[in-house]
């Protein structure tokens, strides 16, 4: 089946039908603005199923389409995927080939899915990493996709935490002291539009364009967050399911959501505090 053919029957039929009964009924509750992933135990999926490693890149990365469409369903605004870390760049040569395949590809589906549904794409990270061609493709899409509000997909790529502070903390120091001089404006007297301060960090975040998000996943048991979104997970509802990515379905959504809304009050709390 062709990928188009593949969303075009996500769309519809019975189940679509039962799974918007579904959302109806969680709707009555709080429903998040932003689900982040960590897309983890795609190649356990693989040894499970007896199929090549790589075949289990490609059934995560469908399990990925999937979800975008459930959560735009659902009414969550903002979806962040950690596709690709700049560690991941150890790993071997043909997983790393196979991932960069998967983003070429999902440029193209992506295109195809951002014009029928307004879907906003975000590449976040060091995308300078990426081959010339998958950089022009990225920043493309980036571009014809930036008028649309409807819903905001961002999939961090070449990305780590670390990175994306570094590369926030650096723009920050460029555009406050870009004459030299001076540390936290100390040597230019209390001149407070010279200090450094948290907004500045943020706004020159990868992954700027989406609020923290309210939900973070990770699937295949592991409870770490692998330096992904280190600073915007500070008030947010860790969700660590068993299940491998690629089997994670509208019922690992609907039980997160639940999750979610069950300790609603308690964020919600936490976030007027800061
Ligand atoms: C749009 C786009 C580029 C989609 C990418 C698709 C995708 C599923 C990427 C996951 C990348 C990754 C390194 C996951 C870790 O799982 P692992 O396979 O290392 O898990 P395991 O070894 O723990 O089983």
């Amino acid at each position: 089946m062709l990928r188009e053919d593949i969303i075009i029957d996500i769309f519809s039929g019975w189940r679509s039908f039962l799974r918007k009964c579904l959302f109806r009924v969680l709707r009555v509750g709080p429903i998040p603005s932003h689900i982040a992933v960590i897309m983890d135990g795609n190649r356990r999926y693989a040894k499970k199923k007896k199929i090549d490693d790589m075949t289990g890149y490609d059934a995560g990365a469908l399990a990925l389409l999937h979800l975008i469409i459930y959560c735009m369903e659902l009414g969550v605004k903002y979806v962040t995927a950690y596709a690709f870390s700049i560690d991941n760049f150890r790993r071997q040569p043909e997983e790393v080939q196979k991932i960069m395949d998967l983003t070429m590809e999902s440029v193209m589906l992506l295109t195809w899915i951002s014009k029928l549904r307004s879907v906003r794409v975000h590449f976040a990270g060091k995308l300078q990493l990426l081959s010339a061609e998958i950089q022009d493709a990225a920043k493309r899409l980036m571009e014809s996709t930036e008028v649309y509000n409807n819903f905001v997909l961002t999939i961090c790529i070449c990305y780590t935490s670390s990175d994306e502070i570094l590369h926030a903390v650096e723009k920050s120091c460029k555009e406050k002291w870009d004459d030299g001089i001076g540390i936290m404006g100390y040597d230019k007297g209390n001149d407070y539009e010279r200090f450094i301060k948290v907004v500045d960090i943020e706004k020159h975040m990868y992954t700027a364009i989406a609020p923290d998000p309210d939900i973070l996943i990770r699937t295949g048991g592991e409870y770490r967050l692998s330096n992904f979104l280190v600073w915007q997970s500070s008030c947010c509802h860790l969700s660590s399911l068993g299940t491998v990515w690629p089997e994670f379905g509208v019922f690992h959504l609907a039980w997160v959501v639940l999750d979610f809304q069950k300790n609603y009050r308690y964020f919600a709390k936490k976030k007027l505090q800061l």
